[in-house]
């Protein structure tokens, strides 16, 4: 179901002026603090009425404000999950969970209410008062009480901010599930550039009231996302693990990469971030360089910045991103269409990234661990890695 959104939105001296769709899957709100994220959710789930402009959804318009439409925040179905999970103290988690299942018929409640506390693994929390549950068990009955509510849009605002990196970690893969299992669409705010490599399947990058980009996560993020670092994502599956050198195989469209040791298993689906600025560049390939990491394309585009130029290659399809002086471009005669290689050292992964799925060994030690590991170490890369679908 499409999400087609056309407005402005004055508050004070802020004003939000966005216009963009969203689709089936997890479309990522991003943006820096007071970019209008919250604004903007709000205004689609009905909390805050429109100004100007139109909000259609699923060919519904919930709002046409020259046509005065408006439909209420009740008639939206839209499930909410906010940083905190706001669940009802004095009930239990069944009787949260069952709060929202109000268009849920009767006869389905129970087979409902079992599926969804399966897949949010919260089936032995039932009985239980939400102030006995951890953090993350909070979170992941706050998910399933908006799941339950059987909406046609998810909002989640920020979900896993307040969770530290252990339980984040041990959220995603819930998130992922949701996205994949349920089919429906999800609008998810976050300032982790990690979060939204993992999950979002779009990507509306925002700044200072206004959508900056839109696209798929690797090249919205790549390029787009004010104040992170500009690098490309490349998708790719782990294809060996070279235990006694502490690396690991991958393969992605773009070619091999090498990367630094984790604990992933050959087969898994990972997202790889290259910073443009550990990216070198060659004419040919050099023979003797340490480098691990050596991609063939073609230079797909240049951008002018005020003391380097960042080179968008195209790798067999994939884009990969070098950020080199001014100099260095006019010496390899760096325009559209030139061949060049990228060369770039084995990548390490971003802990935050890893996960437990049901069945496998606890990664939650091994996360934290490597967190540690990784604030001593001055880190060369820094990686985002997702294990997807
Ligand atoms: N009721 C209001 N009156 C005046 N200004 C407001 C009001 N609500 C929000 N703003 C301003 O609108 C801007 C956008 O706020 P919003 O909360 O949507 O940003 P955000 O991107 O969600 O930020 P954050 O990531 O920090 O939550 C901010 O400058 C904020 O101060």
């Amino acid at each position: 179901m499409t999400l087609q959104v056309d407005i402005t939105q004055k508050q004070g001296d802020f004003t939000l002026r966005a216009a963009f769709s969203g689709a089936d899957g997890l479309t990522a709100l991003s943006g820096p603090s007071g970019s209008g994220k919250t604004t903007l959710i709000n205004l689609i789930a009905g909390l805050v009425p429109l100004q100007e402009g139109r909000i259609v959804f699923g060919g519904t318009v919930w709002n046409d404000t020259r046509k005065g439409i408006f439909v209420p925040p009740h008639r939206r179905r839209i499930g909410y999950v906010f940083q905190e999970a706001r669940l009802f103290p004095h009930i239990s988690v069944r009787a949260n969970l069952a709060y929202g299942m109000g268009r849920v018929p009767k006869a389905e409640r129970p087979a409902r209410m079992a599926r969804v506390a399966g897949l949010l693994r919260i089936d032995h929390l039932l009985d239980r008062r939400p102030s006995g549950l951890s953090g993350g068990e909070k979170q992941r009955v706050a998910l399933g009480r908006a799941l339950l509510s059987a909406p046609d849009l998810l909002l989640m605002d920020e979900p896993l901010s307040a969770l530290d990196a252990a339980l984040k970690a041990e959220i995603l893969p819930d998130i992922e599930r949701i996205r994949d299992a349920e089919g429906i669409p999800i609008l998810y705010i976050s300032h982790s550039m990690e979060e939204v490599a993992r999950l979002a399947t779009r990507v509306v990058a925002m700044e200072a009231g206004r959508v900056v980009a839109t696209g798929g996560p690797e090249a919205a993020l790549a390029s787009a996302i004010p104040g992170k670092r500009a690098g490309a994502f490349l998708d790719a599956t782990i294809a060996e693990i070279m235990d006694g050198e502490g690396l690991m195989l991958a393969r992605s469209a773009a070619g091999p990469l090498y990367l630094l040791a984790a604990p992933v298993s050959v087969g898994k689906a990972v997202r790889v971030f290259v910073p443009a600025s550990e990216v070198m560049l060659s004419v040919g390939l050099p023979q003797e360089i340490s480098a691990l990491n050596r991609l063939s394309g073609t230079v797909a585009g240049v951008k002018e910045g005020a003391a380097s130029v960042t080179v968008e290659l195209d790798c067999g399809g994939e884009t990969v991103l070098a950020e080199v002086t001014r100099r260095s471009a006019e010496r390899l005669g760096i325009a559209p269409g030139v061949a060049l290689n990228a060369l770039f050292k084995a990548v390490r992964m971003e802990p935050e990234s890893l996960f437990r799925q049901t069945g496998q060994p606890d990664l939650s030690e091994a996360a934290s661990a490597e967190a540690r590991q990784s604030r001593s170490l001055s880190m060369v890369l820094r990686v985002a890695c997702s294990m997807r679908r």
